[in-house]
């Protein structure tokens, strides 16, 4: 593989940016990878797993850095922003990798000295796993890495970032920023909230046990709890920061309920029926269009992640 960047600098060191850490280092993308994240807890085992050169400012990580990648919760983005802002190198391409995009770009455009490139993205691959522990090289392998460009991207800047995504194993696409804000409203954002709510509805049932909810969970419920056992802290912001969509998703999310919450109380298994038939073509199509690889493991497998 050849070299991409010289130096990235890795703000935040959770699931992502160790991820990256990994996979530029198998693949000898950049000279030197350096990192920085706010608490001090975390540094501390950044440099002790071997992550990158982890530095005590985000200022000190920034320096000189070719490529400097936004890989904190989407609500400390602006905060981020403001702190590397005085000490990027001219001529340097910032990237983030939050899960919404619109709000990221009202907190770091503003901020932006001149002369440096903010592209946008979002990988589309993750676990219910955080901090600097959890990341491992193969995460981006085989999944889509979203890219919001602004209509005056440099597209030099642009194709060098590309090439770095897609060289950690990835394939990028390109949509704007309002668009991707509500296709992961439906895909991810809203799904996320249905999940963390069942998983809610089984803790206040007082009729079941935890016991029997533990034990005799089924394979749906199982994936609702992992789902739901993911970062608070992302998953508050991603909500805070995506909430126009969530909402408009969730508004038709219940208007279905009801329609088949109806269906049961009437008896309606002709409209149950086809319902799930409906819903069933779509899961083939995700199977067909090569779009379920390696998503249902999420990294679950034994020896599927480095330890630690
Ligand atoms: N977890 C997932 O499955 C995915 C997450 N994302 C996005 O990637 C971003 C990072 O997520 P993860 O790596 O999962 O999170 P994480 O919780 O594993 O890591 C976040 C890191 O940011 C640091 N941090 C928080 N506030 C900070 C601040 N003000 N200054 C400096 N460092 C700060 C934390 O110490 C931690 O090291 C989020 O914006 C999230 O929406 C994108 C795709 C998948
Ligand atoms: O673990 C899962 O099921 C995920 O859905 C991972 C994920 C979480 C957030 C994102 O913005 C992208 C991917």
């Amino acid at each position: 593989m050849t070299q991409v960047y010289d130096k990235v600098a890795l703000i935040g060191l959770g699931l992502i940016a160790g991820s990256m850490a990994h996979a530029i280092r198998d693949g000898g993308l950049a000279g030197r990878v350096t990192g920085y994240a706010r608490s001090q807890a975390t540094r501390d085992t950044a440099r002790e797993i071997g992550l990158c050169e982890v530095c005590d400012t985000a200022a000190l990580a920034v320096a000189g850095a070719d490529l400097v990648v936004l890989a904190v919760p989407v609500g400390a983005m602006a905060e981020v922003m403001a702190e590397i802002a005085p000490h990027l190198a001219p001529g340097a391409t910032i990237t983030d990798v939050g899960s919404v995009k619109q709000s990221v770009i009202d907190a770091v455009a503003p901020c932006l000295p001149a002369g440096v490139h903010f592209i946008p993205g979002h990988p589309l691959a993750g676990t219910e796993h955080s901090g600097p522990r959890a990341g491992f090289a193969s995460l981006f392998r085989n999944r889509w890495w979203l890219l919001t460009p602004l209509p005056d991207t440099d597209p030099e800047a642009l194709a060098r970032l590309d090439r770095l995504i897609t060289a950690m194993g990835a394939k990028t696409d390109r949509m704007d920023a309002p668009h991707h804000d509500l296709v992961l409203a439906v895909t991810s954002h809203a799904p996320h909230l249905i999940a963390y709510t069942m998983v809610g509805v089984a803790d206040h049932l007082r009729r079941v046990s935890g016991e029997e909810v533990i034990q005799y969970s089924a394979a749906g419920f199982r994936d609702f709890t992992r789902i739901a056992a993911s970062d608070p802290t992302m998953w508050r912001d991603v909500f805070l920061h995506n909430k126009e969509a969530t909402l408009d998703i969730l508004g038709r999310f219940t208007e279905e309920l009801f329609v088949l919450q109806r269906a049961i109380r009437m008896g309606d298994g002709q409209q149950l029926h086809d319902y799930f038939t409906r819903t069933r073509a779509i899961r083939r199509g995700i199977i067909e269009a090569g779009q379920d690889t390696e998503a249902p493991d999420f990294g679950r497998t034994p020896g599927a992640r480095p330890a630690g």
